[in-house]
Order: structure tokens, then C-alpha cells, then sequence
């Protein structure tokens, strides 16, 4: 008979660590018009100064450091985007606009509004100045050489705003590897269909792809079954040609119609690493590897199912270099006893209310077959399996759902 082991979750995460540490899915050139949220595939050195020039960043004079007020003769205006040609004396000032090319000679700004025009030719400077106040130096922001961006990064706004500032039109990251998700299940309809007394409607392709595409994978295909052992197979092998990593949801239990396990015994040509996890929602879970490939088997329950593509997939991501956003952590209170399944570290969610002495953790009830239980928590709380009860008014870590 099919056995479902508790194999421990970081026993489980380190055999996938081990097994799939080679990215075989490559790097790609992409205009960085296209690269919010990609991932660096090297890491950038700057191969400039910026700014190459100091640079102000108010309106105002700039002027030969003095602590005390005083008068200046105003010799010049520089344009923006142009160096004035000029060499500033004691007591002279030349008006700079934000961004302005502070000329040679000038050390500091003084903003406009501490100043005031005494004839068109003679500025009084209501106050002492900060030395080289208000000016960006020559390579303050980057220097060549530095070290700005690490290979890995999930390219934010801030970081494409870096690339920009260096005048990198393109840049090369890691091609988003491919999944193809195959859910399974006689009972399962897909959307446009009628729902019949027993039959359910399809969720796990949905919120998989969700979760997926959020990770920085590229969905090619993704299809919805019947348990039909010989269906299923050619399904594998043709996913198995078109993508990097195949998901299959339902059918990793044991029962009658259950045939995940057996069609990864004989897809798999490195068989099955994994039958079964120590976790809950998630213990009928199976990794398997073709060649360099991750085929992995998900318990149809659409919570288990979320929670185990999380945790495997987004570690198989890690595994090959990609920055994956993990959930929000934060401490919190129990407000009741909470207990761990037998054997399984407890994935147990909770609704969090923030109060002015902290969050609070109020668990909430449901199934692992009922997508609302996630829908109406905030988040969770990780029992772990020994001793299997974290004790109400306890603080401990707690996760936001993302
Ligand atoms: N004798 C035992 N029975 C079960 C065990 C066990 O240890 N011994 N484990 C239970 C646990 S825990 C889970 S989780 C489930 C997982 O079972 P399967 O992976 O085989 O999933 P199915 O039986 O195919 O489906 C379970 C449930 O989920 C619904 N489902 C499936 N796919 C989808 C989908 N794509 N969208 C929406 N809903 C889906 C399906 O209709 C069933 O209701 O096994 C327990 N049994
Ligand atoms: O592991 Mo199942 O996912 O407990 O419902």
C-alpha cells in the first residue's frame, strides 16, 4: 500500500535545495522598460561617476564659503544642463537652479529665500552657511567600481532607477522559468460549466497561477484533468518537454484513484525524493525529479495546495537564484491555546488585530478543503510538531498572508 511519510519540513527543503541546484533556465537581454520585478542575473558595478559634475540641489547662489552674513557681487547665472566658464572669487556669488552645475571656485548654496537682492548686481546673505550645503558631490551617489546592485535582486523601482542613472538600456536577469500546473480530480468543472450535486469547481489552477506568476514564473500551460492514470501521463511528459518545473494538484493522497505517486514512479526518471511531509495543512505532498527537473505532487485541498506550492516552489526559486518575497513577520500575542496536528508542524491561521499593546492573534476555524479559511485570516502562526501547543498569552512569531 501507498505510504504518506512525515518527512520533516527542513529535511524536505534541503532535498529540494540539494536536488535542484542547478538553474538550467538561463539568462535573458531585456529592455529595462520590461524589467520591474526580474531578477538581476549578475551583479552591477558602476562604471561612473554620478553626478560627473557637483551638482546643486536648491535654487539659490553659490558662493565661496563664508560663516557670517554678508554681501556678494553677482557674477553669473548658470543655465541647466551647462558648466558656466568661470572661476568664483571671495565675495562674488553666481545663481545656481536645483540641479545646476555648481561653478569652479564655489564650495556652498545658499538658498534663495536667505538671501535678498540689495541692486541687480549685489546679493546680501541674511546668513552664515553650511559648508558645501545643499550640493550632490562629484560620485556621491555611485562611484566606478562600487558595488550597486547584488546578482539576485528582484528589480524594484529604486533599482531600475540605478540601471537608468547609468545608462543601461538593457539588462540581463533570469528568464522566468516555465511551470505548467495540471490539476486533477473526476469532480473538478472548470468555470463555464454547470455545477453538478458532488462536483466542485476548479480553484488550484487559479490561485496557483496567481501565486506563480507573483513568484516570477511564467505559466505555459495549465489544464484541468479527469483521474485517468494513461490522461494524466501524457500530460506529464508533454509538460515535461514544454516547461522547467510541473505541478500537479490532487491525487497525491491514497486513495483508490490517487495516482500521482505511481505516475511520478514512473514519469520521474529520478523517481520520488519526497512522499510526504511532516507539515498540516500539506502531509500528502510528493517532489520528484526528471532529469533537472522538479515535478511536484500537491494535495488537492486549494489551502494545502497554496501553502505547499508556497513553501516548495518558492524554496526550488530560491534554489535557482530568484528573490522571493516572503511573508510579513511580526510578534504576536495568543489570545486562546493552540495545538498542532499529531506528528506535523501546524501551518494554523489566525485573524491579527493590531492593538496600541501589540497584535493579537485570535485562531480561526476552518478546513483545509475551504478556501475562505485563508480569505478571512490575516495570517498564521507556526505550531511546531514537538511539544504541539503554543500556550494563550504567549508572544511569538507570526506571518501575514501576503
Ligand atoms: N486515508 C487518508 N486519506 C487522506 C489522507 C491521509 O493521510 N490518509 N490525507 C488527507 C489530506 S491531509 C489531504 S490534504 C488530502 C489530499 O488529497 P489528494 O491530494 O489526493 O487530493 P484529492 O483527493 O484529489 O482532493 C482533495 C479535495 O480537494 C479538492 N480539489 C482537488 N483539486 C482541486 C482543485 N484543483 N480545485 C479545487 N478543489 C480541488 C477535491 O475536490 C477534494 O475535495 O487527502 C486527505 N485524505
Ligand atoms: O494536509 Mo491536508 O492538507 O491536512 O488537509
Amino acid at each position: 500500500m501507498k505510504k504518506i511519510d512525515l518527512n520533516p519540513i527542513d529535511h524536505v527543503l534541503s532535498v529540494v535545495r540539494t536536488a535542484f541546484d542547478n538553474n538550467v533556465c538561463g539568462t535573458a537581454c531585456i529592455g529595462l522598460e520590461e524589467a520591474s520585478n526580474r531578477i538581476l542575473a549578475d551583479d552591477l558595478i558602476s562604471d561612473a561617476f554620478v553626478p560627473e559634475f557637483p551638482k546643486s540641489t536648491v535654487d539659490g547662489y553659490a558662493v565661496k564659503f563664508n560663516k557670517k552674513p554678508c554681501q556678494c557681487t553677482l557674477v553669473g547665472k548658470v543655465d541647466m544642463g551647462e558648466a558656466l566658464d568661470i572661476e568664483l572669487k571671495e565675495n562674488t556669488c553666481v545663481y545656481v537652479p536645483t540641479g545646476g552645475v555648481i561653478p569652479k571656485g564655489a564650495d556652498t548654496m545658499v538658498m534663495i529665500e536667505d538671501t535678498c537682492m540689495l541692486t541687480p548686481t549685489v546679493v546680501q546673505f541674511n546668513k552664515g552657511a553650511d559648508h558645501r550645503a545643499f550640493i550632490i558631490e562629484i560620485g556621491d551617489d555611485m562611484k566606478p567600481g562600487q558595488l550597486v546592485l547584488k546578482k539576485g535582486t528582484r528589480l524594484k523601482p529604486q533599482h531600475i532607477g540605478v540601471l537608468a542613472s547609468l545608462g543601461k538600456q538593457r539588462v540581463q536577469v533570469l528568464k522566468k522559468p516555465k511551470i505548467c500546473l495540471i490539476s486533477t480530480g473526476d469532480e473538478l468543472i472548470t468555470l463555464d460549466e454547470r455545477l453538478s450535486y458532488g462536483q466542485s469547481r476548479e480553484i488550484n489552477g487559479y490561485t496557483l497561477t496567481a501565486i506563480a506568476e507573483e513568484m516570477g514564473l511564467e505559466v505555459v500551460n495549465r489544464c484541468v484533468l479527469k483521474d485517468d492514470y494513461a490522461l494524466i501521463k501524457a500530460e506529464i511528459e508533454l509538460a515535461l518537454k514544454m516547461a522547467d518545473l510541473v505541478v500537479i494538484s490532487g491525487g497525491s493522497s491514497v486513495g483508490e484513484k490517487d495516482y500521482t505517486y505511481d505516475l511520478l514512479c514512473e514519469t520521474a526518471s529520478e523517481g520520488v525524493l519526497i512522499s510526504g511531509m511532516a507539515i498540516k495543512p500539506g502531509k500528502p505532498t510528493l517532489v520528484a525529479k526528471h532529469l533537472n527537473k522538479p515535478i511536484i505532487g500537491l494535495p488537492g485541498h486549494p489551502v494545502s495546495a497554496i501553502v505547499v506550492f508556497k513553501l516548495i516552489v518558492g524554496e526550488i526559486m530560491k534554489t535557482w537564484g530568484h528573490e522571493v518575497k516572503k511573508d510579513h513577520k511580526v510578534m504576536v500575542k495568543l489570545t486562546k491555546d493552540i495545538y498542532a496536528a499529531e506528528g506535523r508542524d501546524t501551518y494554523q491561521m489566525m485573524s491579527f488585530e493590531e492593538t496600541a499593546e501589540g497584535i493579537l492573534a485570535h485562531p480561526t476555524s476552518g478546513k483545509s478543503g475551504m478556501i475562505t479559511l485563508l480569505s478571512q485570516s490575516d495570517g498564521y502562526v507556526i505550531i511546531p510538531r514537538s511539544p504541539g501547543v503554543i500556550k494563550k498569552e504567549m508572544v511569538v512569531e507570526g506571518y501575514y498572508l501576503d
